[in-house]
């Protein structure tokens, strides 16, 4: 059931950021453009995979987290909480680094408090730095994380927890190759 994800991912562009090579796929950029048929699929698949039993609450990271999650929130009518790449000062807010292959920033989760029951997902984890920074912040607040899911794993990071991945793939200079899938 994951035919328009595997073609779109083995049809993607690669690019070099420094020594990293970052594949450009509508999912993971918004670029080129983000077929409606992809995003359903992509949200069926995670309805499908995910644990939701009492789940309060979705996570995700700004930027590439949120049309997945505002697709699955509105597939699930549970809410959706945006990690930010910016401070708001509220009370509560919780300040985390964030590391990736290719950069580095700080994360700031709001809206997530003792007692929630909540679902991570975003669009890739290469290095797993991203999801042990959204792990470390709701950890911090004291909620429960539920169950983890992301759209592709390029790589083989542990990140502390068990994490489900709807396709796995491999990067070359110059393409993408998928090398499993969950479905
Ligand atoms: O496993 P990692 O090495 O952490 O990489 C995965 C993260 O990289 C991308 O985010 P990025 O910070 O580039 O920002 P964007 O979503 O704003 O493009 C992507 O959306 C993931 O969150
Ligand atoms: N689009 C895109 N996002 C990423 N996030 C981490 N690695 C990558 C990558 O290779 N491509």
């Amino acid at each position: 059931m994951l035919e328009r994800l595997i073609h779109s991912l083995e049809t993607s562009p690669v690019m070099k950021r420094g020594e990293y090579n970052y594949f450009i796929n509508p999912i993971t950029d918004g670029v080129p453009l983000l077929e409606p048929a992809l995003l359903r699929e992509i949200g069926c698949a995670m309805v499908r995979v995910l644990d939701l039993k009492d789940v309060d609450k979705i996570v995700v990271c700004e930027a590439m987290g949120i049309h997945i999650g505002v697709a699955f929130s509105m597939m699930t009518d549970i809410p959706l909480v945006v990690v930010r790449k910016r401070s708001y000062d509220l009370p509560g807010e919780v300040a985390v680094h964030q590391t990736t292959g290719y950069s580095k920033g700080e994360l700031y989760l709001n809206g997530v408090g003792a007692g929630d029951r909540v679902v991570i997902i975003d669009d890739v984890c290469s290095t797993g730095g991203t999801l042990r920074a959204l792990i470390s912040a709701i950890e911090q607040v004291g909620a429960e994380i539920a169950d983890i899911c992301v759209v592709i794993s390029r790589g083989d990071e542990d990140i502390g927890r068990p994490l489900k991945t709807l396709v796995r793939i491999e990067v070359s200079e110059t393409q993408v190759r998928v090398v499993d899938t969950c479905l």
